[in-house]
């Protein structure tokens, strides 16, 4: 083969929600998705599909037919949607992942955003960070992961109201933004779908002081995040929500004071909008949710569902590892074992490089 462009695409891990933000925040943490992807110049033979390769956590359970992988189907969409009809030819992705599947640290947001970066690289299209995150939420739909693995640190987003043919535009039901593309589709295979509405995610970095860390209990179960989401009322009473509404308000400016105060943070991050209706899924959730706290475990800051779970992630400036080892005694409690890590804010988010070999 001739010569080839190298470049390496990273997407940290989120944990979405932090208690009261229930699809608002947002931060990316230090465990990531990433992409080596080898283009060459001059194809020595036209119609080749990407060969996908994955190393790491999970990547026996990975479609590897680019027309059935997420990362390929998401940057197949963004191509398509630009009216290029397939990927070049003979391109090459070698995918590594730190991120466990399925257990509320953003896999999914994270193979998004890393699919819609993919497309903005294999077709040359340049978009800017706003434009990446239409193409983002046309797939994911809502803005707390992919804001944040996009932009990195801790981040706060809302979905804009569309215009009536803006929401008509956005309503595309994600099959046609994802279609099951048969194995053998051709180039010219379906319909393209349309263009994103522009600016549908907006998004702002909250600060955060530089000694809290993130402890991330994640139990060895996956919980996919619709079954998650299933279990959510439609309708809530004014008092959960105001109950959230003034915790939020508080805690997006108390994780940024240094040194961060204990008391103010443990109680701003309880929720009642999500928590409580995932108790069920989750065992172990209420005692962990109520037996650890800033007396019991000096260091701790405030404790919380990452996601739709089921990994406990816990804010927390020292005493990492017994507040870890105190989580996982209640999981084991009740038969779960879990894997726990203690992350860092990645504050860079997404990034491409191109790699001069
Ligand atoms: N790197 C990846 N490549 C391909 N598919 C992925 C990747 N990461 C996640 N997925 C898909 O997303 C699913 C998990 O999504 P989801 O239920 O939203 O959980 P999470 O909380 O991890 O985002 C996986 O089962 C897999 O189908
Ligand atoms: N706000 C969403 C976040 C889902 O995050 P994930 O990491 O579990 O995919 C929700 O709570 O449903």
């Amino acid at each position: 083969m001739s010569s080839s462009k190298i470049y390496k695409i990273n997407v940290p891990c989120t944990s979405a929600n932090i208690g009261p933000g229930f699809d608002v925040c947002g931060i990316a943490l230090s465990k990531s998705l990433s992409l080596k992807v080898t283009i060459p110049q001059k194809p020595t033979e036209e119609g080749v599909l990407p060969k996908i390769i994955y190393t790491g956590l999970d990547s026996d359970n990975v479609p590897l037919s680019p027309y059935k992988n997420l990362l390929t189907r998401v940057a197949l969409y963004v191509l398509r949607s630009h009216g290029i009809q397939n990927f070049p030819s003979q391109v090459i992705i070698e995918a590594n992942n730190e991120i466990p599947f399925g257990r509320g640290l953003g896999s999914s947001g994270a193979a998004v955003i890393a699919g819609v970066l993919l497309g903005n690289l294999l077709g040359n299209l340049n978009l800017n960070k706003s434009r990446l995150l239409d193409f983002a939420l046309m797939v994911e739909r809502h803005p707390d992961n992919v804001s944040a693995a996009l932009m990195g640190g801790f981040i706060g987003s809302y979905l804009r109201e569309l215009s009536p043919e803006d929401m008509s535009a956005a309503s595309i039901p994600l099959a046609e933004v994802l279609p099951e593309y048969p194995i053998d589709a051709g180039p010219n295979w379906g319909k393209n779908p349309p263009l994103p509405p522009k600016g549908i995610g907006h998004f702002v970095r909250f600060g955060w002081a530089k000694e809290i860390k993130a402890i991330a209990v994640s139990p060895r179960f996956e919980l996919a995040t619709a079954k998650a989401r299933g279990v959510l009322p439609d309708n809530y009473s004014k008092k959960d929500l105001i109950f959230n509404l003034q915790r939020l308000a508080v805690l997006t400016t108390a994780l940024a004071r240094s040194p961060p105060d204990p008391e103010l943070i443990y109680d701003a991050m309880a929720d009642k909008v999500h928590q409580p209706y995932r108790m069920t899924l989750i065992p172990g959730l209420p005692k962990i949710l109520t037996e650890l706290t800033p007396t019991s475990h000096p260091g701790l800051l405030g404790i919380c569902l990452s996601g739709a779970g089921p990994t406990i992630l816990a804010l927390a400036t020292h005493n990492f590892d017994s507040i870890a080892q105190d989580i996982e005694q209640i999981f084991k409690n009740e038969g779960v074992e879990v894997d726990w890590s203690v992350l860092d804010v990645d504050e860079r988010g997404s990034t491409v490089e191109e790699i001069i070999a």
